[in-house]
């Protein structure tokens, strides 16, 4: 009995709701069955459903949608927050506070703790939900065979993938992503890719069989399941199981994604956080350290060395790293046509020193024109270009590819399909590089002619014979075979594409597909422009410190030749590198050969990937910019992957970033904007770090000079909490123009580079601890003075530090960022002028009291003060210009 009966399935009335939704019946009995059966089981043609069956269908199993794993609610979002590394040790040294009965030190701890996980979280949660809306732009789409009308005769067409109902009969090809569990109706050459059903890397072969053997549904040949994406041939199979009923669906297993630990930004983020986290224990216990010595143990010194480790420690980073990456991955959304599905892709764009591309659909349109056709010797043989556009029609016909190749198209497109009739064929893949199919010609009866057409060293392999221009058969000696490739070898050079062409003729009843002994005809040569814009792309990532290497399926020639046409030097002929030749090399040697040339042609989807690979482990970020199915490897393998807006589905499916402009000019947008993002962490981490160790420093030296504490721990903390509000500007910070006009984003490749950091916080941390020392000295001499006298040293000491101390870290906001420092955007400013207002009135208010500030502060102060703040800004200002390229950097 049908299980999918629209009269059963949709009584008049409403469409049901999900949850009355009925259970379907195990796709893998239905998968057992012959494609008959399966057919009969599912109410369904293989002409395919009419639209209205489809309608009724959709209604009554709902969307094809995988529901995702649910992304975590907002409580259970701020639970794994307090996991974080900062927030931990913050925990901890709330403990310590509250084991030595220092309540208010605890107080404030777990205020910045609940404060900055409540932001992390509330940060993640709008960062996820930007990147969700941010992939839906990327929506997926499925060809189906369909009925406008039950009588009417079937159509293909592309529906999204959403629309897919049980039954639909779907065609799949190269490049398609399976979009629900599929039982094979017929196939040819198909393989799959599903790694993420199997753990398997390499593609497995499917095949229509009626009785297929027992094992678990991923291994059956006769199922593409959901998830899986076609490597090689086509098929034609009708839908058993949609949305969450599928295999996938059910084992609930993750898309493949690369493991978010080994990319670029949290390996630096990882390595940033723990030098931190070393840091500030290390702070902690030589505070603690020299009061005691100094002053013996002593019980209020455990909540200072609390407070030094609680301000040295960046919490807001999490929060401030999540809100720039949405906020340039949005930004690029809407005004520069990229689309990030991976927010720390951004990062890691902006961290890239080599971007490997591809070439064709990538570097040229891919929209090939017939230039010429060929006999071996070169001369024009029209005969050659119809036996191509013979292979050409019967590969597409017999393999039901849903949609032709571009040098398929341009075949037919210059030929027609000639009297000859189709028996069998083995459609194009990219490790075979070349596509055959069996014809039987009308004026030939009783034989099988085998056409191949392909890359021409690969048809030549299959050729024992070739014909000249006068009919002749000749034998295939060495030299004729050198001759034949130097032909090839100068079409090439002038930039074409070529396809060479070989026949055989075989008696017998039974159509062999086998490619050995054919006669090979010549060659048709083809013409591909260049992609718009590639030219200008490449040049711009050159100036800004990318290296551009092409890896390319096709001939070195034309490879070499279309690089010289976009401005990239190739190198002399022989600095091409061939697939074949990187596989005598191991890794190390392909990484040195890998540096120092720019364009590997011939090569196999493995080619390119084991390329990016050894780059990487070389250590240079790698990105990987290609559109077809035979770059998805490398796209999966390189830190960032990229592909431009005609990109297969499989290969957009896989990318980090999606190109989604008319050219590829974005690409380096995109750049800028991923450094503009880092340059904003950068700046964070750097203000935060100089002042808070300048802190730190002048705590220590004052320690020693001073009879009492030169802050008290409450202080430190609430200092810090006005710093960390501050602080938050950089998450909305733009730098703008440079002064001059100069560019906004920095030159040259930026990451996170944890060592980068040191001389640099060292230096403006000193310089930070000078500024103190100075305030120090001057409240010192203001104290000695007669006027002095009845006035509270401590509570003195304490408020002109404070205040000192707000309006440094002001200084630092305002002078230590990149960019002008006359224009300020309106969130930096505001985090200017509050430390400002807080600095000089906070100690005037009723609250300074309870922080243990006085609020009669000498009048003469603020002159000194200024004094002191003009010295420190001209020093920031001094230091910055001979730091200028690290500035930028980092
Ligand atoms: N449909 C086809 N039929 C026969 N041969 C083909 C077909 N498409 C491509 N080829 C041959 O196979 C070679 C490799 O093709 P492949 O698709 O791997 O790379 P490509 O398209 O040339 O380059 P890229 O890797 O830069 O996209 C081509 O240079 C061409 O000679
Ligand atoms: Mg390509």
């Amino acid at each position: 009995m049908a299980w999918v009966s629209e009269a059963s399935a949709h009584p008049a009335g409403p469409p049901h709701h999900p949850a009355a939704r009925p259970a379907p019946p195990d796709p893998a009995a239905l998968g057992r069955l012959t494609p008959l059966a399966a057919l009969r089981a599912l109410d369904a043609s293989p002409r395919g459903l009419d639209e209205q069956q489809a309608q009724l269908r959709l209604e009554r199993y709902g969307e094809n949608t995988v529901p995702e794993a649910r992304p975590p609610g907002r409580p259970l979002r701020f639970a794994r927050s307090l996991r974080d590394p900062f927030s931990v040790v913050l925990l901890v040294l709330g403990l310590v506070s509250a084991a030595v009965a220092a309540w208010a030190t605890a107080a404030v701890i777990t205020v910045l703790v609940l404060v900055s996980s409540v932001l992390r979280s509330t940060g993640e949660h709008r960062a996820e939900r930007a990147a969700a809306g941010l992939r839906e732009l990327v929506a997926a789409t499925a060809t189906v065979r369909r009925r406008p009308a039950p009588g009417a005769d079937p159509r293909v067409r592309e529906i999204p993938v959403d629309q897919l109902v049980p039954g639909d009969v779907v065609l799949l090809a190269p490049g398609d992503v399976v979009p629900a569990d599929v039982r094979l109706l017929r196939a040819t050459g198909l393989t799959l890719h599903q790694p993420a059903l199997t753990g398997e890397s390499a593609p497995v072969a499917r095949a229509a069989v009626d009785d297929p053997p027992p094992g678990e549904l991923p291994q059956q040949p006769q199922l593409c399941l959901q998830g899986g994406s076609v490597a090689t041939g086509s098929g034609t199979g009708v839908v058993l199981a949609t949305g969450a009923d599928t295999f996938r669906a059910r084992q609930s297993r993750a898309v493949p994604c690369r493991p978010a630990a080994g990319t670029v930004f949290h390996r630096a983020l990882g390595g940033i956080t723990w030098t931190l986290i070393r840091l500030m224990l290390c702070a902690a216990v030589l505070v603690l350290a020299a009061h005691t010595l100094l002053r013996g143990p002593a019980l209020d010194t455990v909540p200072l060395a609390v407070a030094v480790a609680v301000a040295l420690t960046p919490e807001m980073l999490p929060v401030v790293v999540n809100v720039s990456l949405a906020r340039g991955a949005v930004r690029l959304a809407r005004e520069r046509s990229v689309i990030v599905r991976r927010l720390p892709a951004l990062h890691d764009l902006g961290a890239m020193r080599v971007l490997c591309t591809d070439k064709t659909g990538t570097l040229t349109r891919d929209r090939p024109v017939v230039h010429r056709a060929l006999d071996p010797a070169g001369r024009p043989a029209p005969e050659v270009l119809r036996w191509a556009a013979v292979n050409a029609h019967w590969t597409l016909q017999l393999a039901e590819l849903p949609a032709p190749d571009a040098l398929d198209e341009a075949l037919l497109r210059a030929a027609g399909p000639g009297r000859e009739t189709g028996v069998a064929a083995v459609p194009f893949d990219p490790v075979r590089r070349r596509a055959t199919a069996v014809v039987r010609e009308p004026e030939h009866p009783g034989t099988h002619t085998v056409v191949v057409k392909g890359a021409v060293e690969d048809v030549l392999g299959c050729c024992s014979h070739l014909r000249t221009a006068a009919g002749e058969q000749l034998e295939l000696d060495d030299a004729h075979r050198a001759r034949v490739l130097a032909r090839a070898g100068r079409e090439a050079d002038a930039g074409l594409r070529l396809l060479a062409v070989a026949i055989a003729r075989r008696p017998g009843r039974a159509p062999t597909t086998a490619e050995r002994g054919l006669t090979l005809l010549g060659f048709v040569a083809l013409r591909d422009d260049l992609a718009p814009g590639a030219g200008e792309a490449l040049a711009a990532l050159a100036r800004h410190g990318v290296a551009v290497k092409v890896l390319t399926g096709d001939h070195p020639a034309t490879a070499a030749r279309a690089c010289r046409d976009l401005g990239l030097d190739p190198g002399p002929p022989d600095a091409v590198v061939t697939g074949a030749q990187t596989d005598a090399l191991d890794d190390a040697e392909l990484a040195e050969l890998a540096r120092s040339r720019t364009v590997f042609a011939r090569c196999t989807p493995a080619h390119k990937a084991r390329v990016v690979q050894v780059l990487r482990a070389a250590g240079q970020p790698t990105g990987f910019l290609g559109d077809g199915v035979n770059d998805l490897p490398a796209l999966r393998a390189a830190d960032v992957g990229i592909c431009p807006r005609g990109a297969a589905e499989v290969t957009r499916a896989g990318a980090d970033v999606v190109l989604t402009g008319k050219d590829l000019t974005a690409i380096d947008r995109a750049l800028s904007c991923g450094r503009e993002t880092t340059r904003n962490i950068t700046t964070y981490l750097r203000v935060v770090l100089s002042s808070n160790l300048g802190n730190v420093l002048a705590m220590l030296v004052a320690g020693l000079l001073l009879p009492f504490l030169p802050m008290l721990p409450l202080q430190v903390l609430v200092q810090n909490l006005c710093f960390d509000a501050a602080q938050l500007a950089f998450a909305f910070d733009r730098a703008g123009p440079a002064p001059g006009g100069g560019p906004a984003a920095p030159s040259r490749p930026a990451g996170l580079r944890p060592r980068a950091f040191t001389s640099f916080v060292l230096r403006f941390g000193a310089l930070n601890a000078a500024a103190d020392l100075a305030t120090f000295a001057a409240l010192g001499w203001l104290l000695s003075q007669d006027s002095a006298a009845g006035l509270d040293a401590h509570a003195v000491f304490h408020a002109g530090w404070f205040t000192e101390n707000l309006l440094t870290q002001a200084l630092v906001i305002w002078l230590l960022r990149p960019g002008s420092a006359r224009r300020l955007p309106l969130p930096v400013a505001l985090a200017v002028a509050g430390l400002t207002a807080v600095g000089l009135l906070l100690p005037l208010s009723p609250l300074a009291g309870a922080l243990g500030l006085t609020a009669t502060l000498p009048g003469a102060y603020y002159p000194l003060l200024g004094g002191v703040l003009a010295l420190y800004a001209g020093a920031l200002c001094f230091t910055r210009a001979r730091y200028r390229s690290a500035i930028s950097i980092l």
